[in-house]
């Protein structure tokens, strides 16, 4: 067994803790108690510090004590995130800690779990405050488009901080997995060879070079960093024992190593969700709702092969829990999806609807929608992807949902 040997174990850093975040914390605290051998028994959790007000309906209110609380210390108290993941009661050897730097700074595994538009600035606070050998699990779900291109989340986060980064997405709505309601997820998982124990070799494949660029057509300018190598005193952070760190009972892990594939798919599907919440706030039932499904994993899976074409599998979006398989569970029951609906049925700009109804958690659709037509404006392809820009026009109020069967009927 590859662990013999190894006098160190792994550290675990969930960044975020928000409604997946949590959620995300709860199953890795449940894994490393079940794997001591490999990790650390404590599992950071970096909280983005806010006042809350425990509310009268909750199991931990206290008619005593009923002022606004810090939302790190109340989940220290109670192991339970009041605000983002309520009634949920996450294993004690979670440690919600507001200090970013501080619970970062000696884990070998960072797993990221942030609204994708507050990554560039977390890791701004974290480049040369971390371990240089640790790796990354982006479990994010977003895009990161600049004047320079786009990139993968997975990517912003492995360029900014000179780390290898993974991504974890599938069809997860976070509250049934925090009831431990089955569900599978995949992970995308592939270091270059040099995460061997040997030392690096000369000329052995940088950052960039391997896995950190997409080699696509949009090419962001990459900080050739070389990889560190993880210490012969860790056990091997191989696809074995990276599924040990998520895989539970209740959530099913596929192994892969298409990073792109599994973050495009998780990104994309958020505005196909916005689309289906459209329709159905129309009221226009299930064909409509399968008909904007259909035409966004095409788009999905042309955008990989048109942008990411020496990374992305289509196979992917079509056999992994990332694919298909988000698209239906998001375009049923995933907050873009409802914010969209509700929108519609309310006559109120989703942006409105989200500040009212989510109590703080974040769309991401609605960015990725702007972010996608930024891009692909940039690219004079706009009118190749008509869903994904018929999503945006609706939110710019340039055309109608009403309009969504027109705009995305191939023209001749
Ligand atoms: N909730 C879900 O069912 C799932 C979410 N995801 C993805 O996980 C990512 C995180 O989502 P959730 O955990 O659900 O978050 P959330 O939407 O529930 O909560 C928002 C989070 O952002 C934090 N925040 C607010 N302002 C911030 C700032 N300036 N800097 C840093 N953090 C700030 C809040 O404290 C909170 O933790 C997203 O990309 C989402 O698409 C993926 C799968 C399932
Ligand atoms: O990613 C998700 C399900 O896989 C959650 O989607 P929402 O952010 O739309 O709730």
């Amino acid at each position: 067994m590859a662990t013999l040997g190894a006098q160190r174990k792994h550290k675990v850093t969930v960044v975020g803790s928000g409604n997946w975040g949590t959620t995300m914390s709860k199953l890795v605290a449940e894994n490393v108690k079940a794997n001591p051998n490999l990790f650390d028994q404590t599992v950071q959790m970096w909280v983005y510090e806010e006042e809350v007000t425990i509310p009268k309906d909750s199991r931990h209110y206290d008619p005593s004590n009923d002022k606004p609380q810090k939302l790190s210390e109340v989940f220290n108290r109670v192991h339970e995130n009041v605000k983002y993941l309520p009634n949920i009661t996450v294993p004690s050897n979670v440690v919600g800690n507001p200090d970013l730097v501080d619970s970062c700074k000696d884990s070998t595994i960072l797993i990221f779990v942030l609204p994708h538009q507050f990554i560039p600035r977390v890791c701004d606070q974290l480049v040369g405050k971390i371990m240089p050998f640790a790796r990354a699990i982006c479990c994010t779900k977003g895009v990161d488009v600049s004047e320079k291109g786009i990139r993968l989340m997975s990517e912003a986060i492995g360029m900014s901080l000179s780390i290898y980064c993974g991504a974890l997405s599938g069809a997860n709505i976070a509250s049934e997995i925090a009831q431990e309601k089955y569900s599978e997820t995949t992970v995308a998982y592939d270091p270059p060879p040099m995460d061997s124990r040997a030392p690096t070799p000369k000329g052995s494949p940088t950052a960039s070079q391997v896995d950190l660029i997409s080699p696509s057509k949009p090419v962001p300018s990459a900080r050739s960093a070389r990889l560190k190598a993880l210490p012969n005193e860790y056990p091997p952070l191989s696809h074995e024992n990276v599924r040990k760190l998520f895989h539970r009972p209740y959530f099913h892990v596929r192994m892969v190593s298409d990073v792109a594939g599994v973050s495009l798919g998780g990104a994309l599907k958020n505005i196909i969700a916005l689309a289906a919440g459209f329709v159905d706030g129309l009221g226009w039932g299930d064909n409509a709702k399968a008909a904007v499904m259909r035409v966004g994993i095409l788009e999905m899976v042309r955008f990989g092969k048109e942008f990411f074409p020496d990374s992305v599998h289509t196979s992917t979006f079509t056999e992994e829990s990332c694919g298909v398989a988000d698209v239906v569970t998001s375009c049923m029951g995933g907050r873009n999806f409802r914010c969209a609906k509700m929108a519609i049925e309310r006559g109120e700009s989703i942006f409105e609807i989200e500040q009212k109804v989510l109590n703080g958690q974040k769309l991401q659709g609605t960015s990725t929608a702007y972010e996608v037509n930024t891009f692909l404006k940039s690219q004079g392809l706009e009118q190749e992807f008509p869903l994904f820009t018929a999503v945006y026009n609706i939110l710019e109020k340039n055309v109608r949902p009403e309009d969504i069967p027109e705009l995305i009927e191939p023209k001749a």
